[in-house]
C-alpha cells in the first residue's frame, strides 16, 4: 500500500467537499475533506486508511462516512464551488472544448473506444433495472462502433448490460471486466479471432457469489429500499432508496456477510456497495486485455479513450496514464480526484462527444477518398 498524498481543494465556504480517494489494497474509497481558505491542503492517505480495515475488523463508521460523503444529495448541498470548480476544470478540461487537441493527439493512431454504462451512457436513476439508454445514445454508439473498435465496460452482469445496449457489434466486459466477450457480429478489426473472445478470470467464484447473493438478500430484506443485484461475478447492494438513517444498518448487514468470505472484497460506487472477488482484475486490466485481443498489445500507434463516471473507472484511467496512451474522460458535474485527463458533465455531453468523433472520422474518410 502506498502512502501517496491526496490533494484536497480548499474552499472559502468551510464546507465538506466530497473527493473520491482510492485506497489501493482494501479498495474501499473514502472521501471528504474539511475546507479552509487558502489553496490546497494535503492529506496523507495513511490518515484515511487508519480507520479502514475491510476484511476483518472493518469499522462501520468509516463505511457509513464513506457512503454518506459519496452521496449526491450531500454533493448537491454544496453552495458554490465556482473557484474550485474552475481550478478543477483547468486540470480536467471539457473533452468537447478540447476536441481539436484530442484529434491532433490521436493523429496516425487507431482510436479504440471504451465506454462505461451507468452514469455514462445512461442517466443515474433510482431503479437499476430501469437504467435505459436513449435511442439517440444507442444510435451514437452504433455509429461510433462503425468507425472505431468499441467496448462497453460495466460493473453489471454482461447479459444485463447487453439487454440495455442491444448492439451486437460491440465488445462487452461485464462484472467490472471479469466477463469479457467479443462482438456477436464479428469484427472488422485486426484480430478476427477476437470475435469469440471470452475471458472469465473469476469463474471459480461463481458458486460463492451465488451464495453471497442469497445471504445479502436475506440480511437486507428488513431494510426498506435496500436492493441486492446479482452481477454474476460480483454483487451490488444498492442504498439509493434507503433512508440515510438506515445506511448504518445496510453497512452492518453487508459487513456481516463479507466477514464470512475473506476471498471477497468491497468496493464502492454511486450509492452502491459492491462485493467482488479479491483477484487482481479490474476495469483497467479488462481494457488491457481487450487491447491485446484487438492486436494492439505492444503497439505505439493505438489511442485508447475510456469514458466513465465512477470510482471503478479510475482503474482504467490509471492504466492509460501509466501506458502513456490515449486518455480517460471522467463524467462528472463536480470536482473529483481522478486520473482522467478530461471531463464531460453528463451522458448528453458524452453523446455529443461521440457524435463529434463520428463526424470527424467521416469527414477525414471523405477527405481521403477525394485524394
Ligand atoms: O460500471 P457501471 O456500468 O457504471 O456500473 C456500476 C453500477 O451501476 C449500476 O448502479 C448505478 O446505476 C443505477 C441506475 O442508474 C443506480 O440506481 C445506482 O445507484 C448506481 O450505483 C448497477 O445497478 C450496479 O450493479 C453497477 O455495479
Amino acid at each position: 500500500m502506498t502512502n501517496q498524498n491526496v490533494v484536497v481543494p480548499d474552499t472559502q465556504a468551510a464546507i465538506n467537499m466530497a473527493i473520491t480517494v482510492a485506497v489501493s489494497n482494501s479498495e474501499i474509497f473514502t472521501t471528504a475533506a474539511s475546507a479552509a481558505p487558502g489553496g490546497y491542503i494535503s492529506i496523507s492517505r495513511k490518515k484515511f486508511l487508519k480507520n479502514l480495515e475491510i476484511n476483518g475488523g472493518a469499522r462501520i463508521n468509516a463505511w457509513v462516512d464513506s457512503m454518506r460523503s459519496s452521496s449526491p444529495t450531500h454533493i448537491k448541498s454544496i453552495p458554490s464551488l465556482s473557484d474550485d470548480q474552475s481550478s478543477w476544470i483547468l486540470h480536467h478540461p471539457s473533452a468537447l472544448d478540447m476536441f481539436e487537441q484530442i484529434i491532433e493527439a490521436s493523429k496516425g493512431k487507431q482510436i479504440v473506444m471504451f465506454l462505461d454504462y451507468d452514469g455514462t451512457l445512461s442517466p443515474i436513476v433510482e431503479d437499476p433495472d430501469r437504467a435505459y439508454m436513449s435511442d439517440a445514445m444507442r444510435k451514437a454508439v452504433k455509429s461510433l462502433a462503425r468507425c472505431f473498435p468499441t467496448a462497453i465496460v460495466s460493473g453489471r452482469c454482461r447479459d444485463k448490460v447487453y439487454s440495455f445496449v442491444r448492439l451486437a457489434e460491440l465488445y462487452y466486459a461485464g462484472s467490472h471486466g471479469m466477463d469479457i466477450k467479443g462482438p456477436a457480429k464479428g469484427s472488422k478489426y485486426k484480430k478476427a479471432s477476437a470475435k469469440g473472445v471470452l475471458f472469465q478470470p473469476a469463474s471459480e467464484f461463481l458458486p460463492m457469489i451465488d451464495e453471497v447473493y442469497k445471504k445479502l438478500v436475506e440480511r437486507t430484506k428488513s431494510t426498506p429500499g435496500a436492493k441486492v443485484e446479482h452481477n454474476k461475478f460480483c454483487c451490488s447492494v444498492h442504498y439509493r432508496c434507503v433512508e440515510e438513517k438506515e445506511w448504518n444498518e445496510v453497512a452492518q448487514q453487508v459487513k456481516s456477510v463479507l466477514k464470512e468470505y475473506p476471498k471477497l472484497r468491497l468496493t464502492q460506487g454511486r450509492k452502491v456497495l459492491e462485493i467482488r472477488p479479491t483477484i487482481k482484475w479490474d476495469k483497467g486490466k479488462a481494457l488491457e486485455f481487450l487491447l491485446e485481443s484487438l492486436g494492439f498489445a505492444n503497439c505505439t500507434d493505438v489511442f485508447p479513450v475510456y469514458i466513465g463516471d465512477d470510482r471503478t473507472d479510475e482503474d482504467a484511467f490509471k492504466i492509460l496514464r501509466e501506458r502513456g496512451q490515449g486518455f480517460g474522460i471522467l463524467v462528472s458535474k463536480f470536482p473529483k480526484d481522478t486520473s482522467a485527463s478530461y471531463s464531460l458533465q453528463e451522458p448528453t455531453e458524452v453523446m455529443n462527444f461521440l457524435q463529434k468523433l463520428v463526424e470527424w472520422k467521416r469527414q477525414s474518410l471523405r477527405g481521403q477518398a477525394m485524394l
